[in-house]
């Protein structure tokens, strides 16, 4: 089976693992269908913190949280509530180009309650292979009015040493800087380093991005239906005001995050939207 659900003592559904016949695995938690551990070539490649809450009680610091449908803050809480909801799984496959699981988000008197009440219906698939892990959305507007909505693939990737971290192919995009209070700057490296706190919107990027994790390790970021990429990494000084998140773990992760952020999507009744993200070790 490629699916084991692993229960607390409780017998509630902490985690799923989803494992391949070449031994890469990903962890998901029903909270937020969140994706906590990516292994693959015999490497853990995400981030998690040491000090991530796993007990569903706030979003989880590290893996891949999903933000939907609001991207930072706004009317709703920061990033929306996909990342702090319970998913329902609706099943998982053994198939020729690996291994499948759905999960499901939809409205309930929750979301209906908040400043987005809308229906909705928002289908997860998490497809992984020896050699790359690829994340689809399929969402449905299910109410009767037209939403607009933002979304982002939240994906924070673990590295021995930040120093080593390079991230390609955005030279020449425009970005919005949120750490410098400044829009539509131009970006002028062919490989962006973290050497300070960075939050960054790149907008309207190429769909394939190389991010080089360290001299013998990178992965390729592609992306369909999604316009652009978000960079941070909160640094030294944000890292202590973070509960969640140890003060020197800066230093040994960064999140390149693909999304459509910068320009909401508006869906119609009974429309469909479709995205992905594909991560695959280079
Ligand atoms: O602390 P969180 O709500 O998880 O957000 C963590 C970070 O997410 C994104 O990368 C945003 O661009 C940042 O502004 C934000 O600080």
């Amino acid at each position: 089976m490629p699916l084991t659900a692993i229960k607390d003592n409780s017998g509630k559904i902490f985690k799923y693992v989803l494992i391949d016949s070449s031994d890469s695995a990903v962890e998901i938690h029903p909270h937020g269908a969140t994706i906590t551990s990516w292994v693959a070539g015999g490497k853990q490649r995400l981030f998690l913190s040491k000090k991530a809450i796993l007990d569903g009680s706030k979003p989880i610091r590290g893996g891949i949280p999903l933000v939907f449908p609001q991207f930072g803050p706004g009317k709703l809480k920061q990033h929306g509530f996909a990342r702090d909801t319970v998913w329902e799984l609706l099943g998982y496959k053994d198939q020729s180009d690996g291994v499948k699981a759905k999960f499901l988000l939809s409205e309930n008197s929750s979301t209906l309650g908040s400043l987005w009440p809308y229906k909705f219906r928002l289908v997860y698939t998490i497809l992984l292979s020896q050699s790359s892990l690829k994340l689809s959305f399929e969402l449905k507007n299910t109410d009767q009015n037209p939403f607009s909505f933002t979304t982002l693939f939240h994906t924070y990737f673990v590295t021995s040493d930040i120093e080593n971290v390079r991230v390609n192919n955005l030279e020449q995009t425009i970005y919005d800087d949120k750490i410098e209070k400044s829009v539509d700057n131009k970006e002028t490296s062919d490989a962006i380093r973290f050497t300070k706190s960075v939050d960054r919107v790149y907008k309207n990027t190429v769909d394939e991005l190389k991010v080089t994790i360290s001299n013998d390790e990178s992965i390729l970021i592609t992306k369909k239906n999604l316009n652009d990429i978000v960079l941070w990494n909160p640094w030294a000084e944000i890292a202590k005001g973070m509960s969640d998140f140890g003060d020197e773990e800066y230093k040994t992760m960064f999140c390149a995050e693909a999304g459509s952020v910068s320009t909401p999507i508006e869906l119609q009744p009974g429309n469909d939207w479709e995205c992905h993200m594909q991560l695959t070790l280079q």
